[in-house]
């Protein structure tokens, strides 16, 4: 047997040792996963059935478990049973870390395939395949060895074309039936090749998520002095950061790992068919082929459109779609008030069409672009195939290379016609192969310029929420027991400059609205706030609370933490969960039971905030409801109460979160406050709540940012004004009277001097 002969049997056929792995591999039908999660996933399964409903209700209350370790294991339902995750949040020498490889994006930055998106790319994949001994690693390892394990499947499938043709030609019976035993033999691995290959693709798809949006909830839901996910869209200018976290990072994710398989794998077939086709081609042909691949490249890119730019344009549209439809669901009650319901439509329409004329002129583009590769991949590229496999048919007519089964060569001349056939039929599908690959790589080309839109937008995201600076500590030791503001500006921040490439430090840009503040407020001392609508009351609290810095090198000191300032705020929030977790916000149920705290405690705290009736009329502690929907306006103002009863701040931030609360209830509510030694700081434009604090603070409104404290007086004295505004009141309700008087008296003189 020739040495050619032998090289062509050994490559002709597959190997019985790679048989044998792939029938092990058949038998594993999850190539990756141990026998350990095996048997863990057969323990869920069967204490499926063990789990009650009580237990499942205990579950969603408790929400997570902290080992003594310190770790904590996230409970999550799931078909039934609860499944325990194990959380461990990024440690914040990671984020900063990882702040370092995303420096701010310059304003006018466009995407595109260049250094600036491999610069970007690589800092993301830095926090999604953080080393290569992760599970994710091992996944992109194993799928790469099916993508270049299938291009080697497809060069013998070719082969093996080429010699099933060609013993049909010689009507070789025998060879016939064993290249069909063999083809048989060959689609068992093809086929598992190809359903591995997108198993792991989308496998490896949803671990990058994972990762990246555990990561970005780190950094985004971080608490103070970060605070970014408040601080994102004010000072950081970013919109729809819901659209970026939970439908652009696994749009992102998709395409990264669909780009992998795009590439990776036509790039090897292209290499691999080229080497193979080029013994059938010679010199010449290989040549020509090469040339064929250069024009093709030049024509495509001229005809390629900016798919990276139309890609973020749409995702960002997607995103403001979003919002308008989210918002409707959220204000849905008001809307319903105005009649809304036909203006929102015509929002959202707006919103809607936008988008979808985005998408079109996509797809109109699409409509010339795949035109073009078509007609050069599928018909232009299989005429210069035809071409060149005749150049040795037609030039050199007695040559018996390329890719052909082991037949020893005999010159018989029907067997000449065989070989002939047999090299045509297997150049003829590694051609078509070949041209299927060159379509893939150029349309990896459209899909890399996607995936670079996608890349911006993320990279965006991380960038900016990595590069908003921490705000400046409000908090001091020293100062446990008082509030101090000295010389503090308070003022609207804007979008800082840290976050955009290229724009100079500012200083002093923002909006003023109190200039110079400066008060100290004891413990036991309690202060109202007072002044015209917008003229930044609310916006004193947010120094207050840490959200806004203090301006003009002011100093804020206060106590630390939630049992230092507790803050209500002016919109009352109820979060996702039970009635329980209502109260207790922002506590944990874990954590209300460290507190110490019994259920009998929150009774007594609801029925201080007048709502005590909740438990009994709602169905227990654990019921879990819209809460935003079911409570009225003012239950959900006093429920804001309770929360300060539960925590029993030092101070409390009352921020006219009592506007909808009945005025002998909202007495009550703040004696009791003040009964639990709460320093109230009351933001009201009620004078009736006067009352109840011993220092005003009033904001002028006039543009100047002018402000004047003073003393409301002892409880005595105030026992005195109270008296005084009864006389008063009472003097004012018979003014109609006199009034009438008045006239009647007018009256009759005019009478008289007629
Ligand atoms: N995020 C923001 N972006 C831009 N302007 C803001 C922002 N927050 C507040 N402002 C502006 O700052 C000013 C003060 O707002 P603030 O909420 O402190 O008013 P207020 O005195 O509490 O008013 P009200 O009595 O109506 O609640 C207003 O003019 C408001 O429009």
């Amino acid at each position: 047997m020739s040495i050619r002969n032998r090289l062509v049997n050994a490559k002709g056929a597959p190997r019985p040792l790679l048989l044998l792995i792939f029938s092990l591999i058949l038998l594993r039908s999850r190539l990756y996963t141990g026998p350990r999660s095996a048997i863990r996933r057969l323990r869920a399964t069967a204490s499926k059935q063990n789990i009650s409903e009580e237990e499942l209700t205990r579950a969603l209350q408790q929400v997570y478990v902290k080992d003594a370790d310190g770790t904590t294991r996230l409970l999550v339902p799931h078909e039934g049973h609860i499944e325990q995750i194990p959380i461990r949040p990024t440690p914040p020498s990671v984020i900063a870390d990882n702040a370092r490889n995303f420096p701010p994006i310059p304003a006018a930055h466009k995407p595109g395939i260049d250094k600036t998106f491999l610069r970007q790319l690589l800092a993301i994949l830095r926090v999604a395949l953080p080393t290569y001994r992760s599970k994710e690693a091992f996944i992109l390892c194993a799928h790469t060895f099916f993508l270049v394990f299938r291009t080697i499947l497809s060069v013998a499938v070719a082969r093996l074309d080429g010699r099933i043709v060609r013993d049909l030609v010689s009507a070789d019976g025998k060879g016939f039936l064993k290249g069909l035993g063999l083809w048989f033999a060959l689609a068992v691995p093809s086929t598992y090749t190809n359903v591995m290959i997108r198993h792991l693709q989308a496998t490896l798809s949803l671990r990058l998520r994972t990762r990246l949006t555990r990561y970005t909830d780190d950094v985004y839901l971080s608490s103070s002095p970060e605070l970014r996910y408040y601080r994102v869209a004010l000072e950081g200018g970013l919109d729809d950061v819901d659209q970026y976290i939970t439908s652009d990072i696994a749009s992102f994710c998709d395409s990264l790992t669909g780009i992998y398989g795009n590439v990776l794998k036509p790039s090897l077939d292209l290499i691999l068919f080229t080497s193979q086709l080029s013994r059938t081609l010679g010199f010449r042909g290989t040549f020509l082929l090469g040339l064929n691949y250069y024009v093709t490249a030049r024509i495509l890119r001229a005809a390629t459109p900016a798919f990276g730019r139309l890609a973020a344009v749409e995702a960002q549209l997607e995103g403001e779609y979003r919002a308008g439809m989210g918002r409707v669901d959220r204000e849905s009650e008001e809307i319903a008030f105005y009649s809304g319901g036909l203006r929102e439509r015509s929002i959202l329409w707006k919103a809607y069409l936008r988008l979808i004329r985005h998408v079109n002129s996509i797809y109109k583009i699409r409509i010339a672009y795949e035109w073009t590769e078509d007609f050069v991949i599928k018909y232009l590229w299989s005429a210069a195939g035809y071409c060149l496999i005749s150049i040795p048919v037609f030039l050199t007519r007695r040559r018996h290379v390329g890719v052909q089964a082991g037949i020893p060569t005999v010159s018989r001349p029907n067997d000449e016609v065989a070989n002939r056939t047999e090299t045509y039929i297997s150049s003829r599908r590694l051609l078509l192969s070949l041209a299927d690959a060159g379509g893939r790589v150029m349309y990896a080309y459209k899909d890399l310029l996607e995936l670079a839109g996608l890349t911006t937008r993320l990279y965006s995201l991380l960038a900016t929420l990595h590069n908003l600076p921490p705000l400046p500590p409000t908090s001091d030791a020293a100062h446990e027991d008082r509030i101090e503001l000295r010389d503090v500006d308070v003022g609207i921040p804007s979008v800082s400059p840290a976050v955009i490439a290229g724009v100079p430090e500012k200083t002093g840009s923002s909006w003023i609205l109190v200039k110079d503040l400066s008060l100290v407020l004891r413990q036991g001392e309690h202060l109202m706030i007072t002044g015209s609508n917008g003229v930044g009351k609310t916006a004193v609290a947010r120094v207050l609370a840490g959200l806004w810095a203090a301006q003009g090198g002011g100093e804020v000191k206060r106590p630390a933490g939630k049992q230092g300032v507790f803050i209500v705020p002016q919109r009352a929030y109820m979060v996702t969960g039970s009635l329980l977790d209502q109260i207790i916000y922002p506590h944990s149920y874990p954590e209300f039971l460290e507190s110490g705290k019994t259920e009998q405690d929150l009774m007594d705290i609801l029925a201080a905030a007048n709502l005590a009736y909740l438990p009994a009329r709602e169905g227990g502690w654990s019921t879990r409801k819209e809460w935003r929907d079911v409570l009225s306006g003012g239950e959900k103002q006093r429920m804001g109460l309770a929360r300060v009863f539960y925590h029993m701040p030092k101070f409390a931030v009352l921020d006219e979160c009592t506007s909808a609360v009945s005025s002998d209830v909202e007495g009550r509510m703040y004696e009791h406050a003040k009964s639990l030694g709460i320093t109230l700081i009351t933001i009201s434009l009620r004078p009736s709540l006067m009352r109840y604090h011993t220092q005003l603070l009033t904001l002028a409104g006039d543009g100047t940012g002018r402000w004047t404290l003073t003393r409301i007086g002892t409880a005595e004295e105030r026992m005195g004004i109270d008296r005084e505004v009864i006389t008063l009141e009472s003097k004012l309700a018979e003014v109609e009277q006199w009034e009438a008087r008045v006239q009647e008296l007018n009256q009759m003189l005019s009478v008289q001097e007629q």
